[in-house]
């Protein structure tokens, strides 16, 4: 149970990114450059979102949202190997929009788990963060959950489920997040069972990139009883990220060290929402970096509408030899 935390602002904690961001604006500041503008600064424009923080009991009576039930369709609920400890692994983030590598977070994980642990994942789901988070470039909620529900619906991933709870209320921090699935999984569902019908509880785990695992390093951003409810109730699995500095990040969580689990990027990989948008607002493709269906969806709703806007705005200023040239140097 979480007794107290202290109130903090969501300005400080876009501030303490600012690790990966740096890395991420030498990127954008490349393609500024070669398009003559300042445009793309709008990308990194942080917003000033009070958070306010309220006390949380994992053992409270979760209000939800109207028309709300938790998707459990493609949970495990008989365990493959009784000598396994069941996990849940959550990805909460913003998904404006859900890219290739939200889903790869989840197959590297799973390598992870198989190699290096004593666990059995018996399902994964991802968290859109709700409207009221205010990040530049975050998509409205509805289109955040649609995107994600397609992308997770893939053959290939039977074990991904999207979870709209946190996207369609008000702002929720992460500790509260992981309580809701905790109560759902364990007290609605009543856990998962071996196959010789053994109850067991479920582990919900965190999963996210280094870079917002870094921002709990930083006084301020996150309060200590939540980092402890998160890392120590629950713990969390830590992708590498291009701009961070793991080892650096964990440096003061280190009480929490056993919980925590770090997976390298083999291929490294920088696919962000952030750049996915940029590219959509220069009107250049972004097939192959999220799934098609979703590509198809972002075409079909005029999504990111003002940056395609933007992007056409500077062809008038007569500068589509360079946006062909960048085109060019990405296909
Ligand atoms: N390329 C990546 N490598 C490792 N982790 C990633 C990567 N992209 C996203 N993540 C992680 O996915 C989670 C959700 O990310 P989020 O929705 O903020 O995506 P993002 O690409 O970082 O978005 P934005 O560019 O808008 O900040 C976070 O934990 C983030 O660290
Ligand atoms: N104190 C907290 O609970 C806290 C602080 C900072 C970020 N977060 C979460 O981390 C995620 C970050 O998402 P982005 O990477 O899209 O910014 C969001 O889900 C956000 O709610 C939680």
């Amino acid at each position: 149970m979480i007794i107290s935390s202290a109130p903090m602002t969501m300005a400080k904690y876009f501030t303490i990114r600012n690790n990966y961001f740096t890395a991420l604006s030498v990127i954008l500041a490349f393609l500024t450059t070669a398009l003559g503008d300042s445009l793309s600064l709008l990308y990194l424009a942080r917003p000033e979102v009070p958070m306010t923080m309220a006390t949380t009991d994992s053992q409270r009576k979760f209000t939800n949202p109207s028309n709300y039930y938790f998707p459990h369709d493609r949970l495990t609920r008989v365990m493959r190997d009784s000598s396994k400890i069941p996990i849940v692994l959550v990805a909460c983030g913003s998904f404006s929009p859900v890219t290739y590598l939200h889903l790869r977070m989840f197959e590297m994980a799973k390598d992870y788990v198989r190699q290096n642990t004593d666990f059995e994942i018996v399902g994964g789901y991802l968290s859109p963060v709700s409207d009221m988070y205010k990040k530049a470039g975050l998509l409205s909620a509805n289109h955040r959950v649609e995107m994600c529900t397609i992308a997770a619906d893939d053959i290939s991933m039977p074990w991904l489920m999207v979870d709209p709870w946190e996207a369609l209320q008000s702002y929720q921090r992460t500790a509260v997040v992981l309580d809701h699935f905790d109560h759902e999984l364990n007290i609605v569902l009543g856990g998962v069972q071996t196959e010789d019908g053994e109850h067991r509880n479920v582990q919900v785990m965190l999963l996210a990139g280094s870079d917002l695992i870094s921002t709990m390093s930083e006084p301020g951003v996150w309060s200590h009883e939540d980092l402890d409810h998160i890392l120590g109730r629950y713990g969390c699995f830590i992708i590498e990220r291009a701009g961070t500095d793991v080892d650096q990040a964990i440096d003061s969580l280190a009480r929490w060290r056993h919980n925590i689990h770090i997976i390298s990027q083999l291929i490294q990989n920088d696919v962000s929402s952030t750049k996915v948008r940029l590219f959509l607002r220069r009107g250049l493709s972004v097939r192959y970096l999220l799934p098609s269906r979703v590509v198809d969806y972002i075409n079909e709703n005029n999504l990111y509408i003002d940056e395609a806007a933007a992007a056409e705005k500077e062809k008038g200023k007569g500068k589509e030899h360079q946006l062909r040239k960048i085109e060019e140097s990405c296909a």
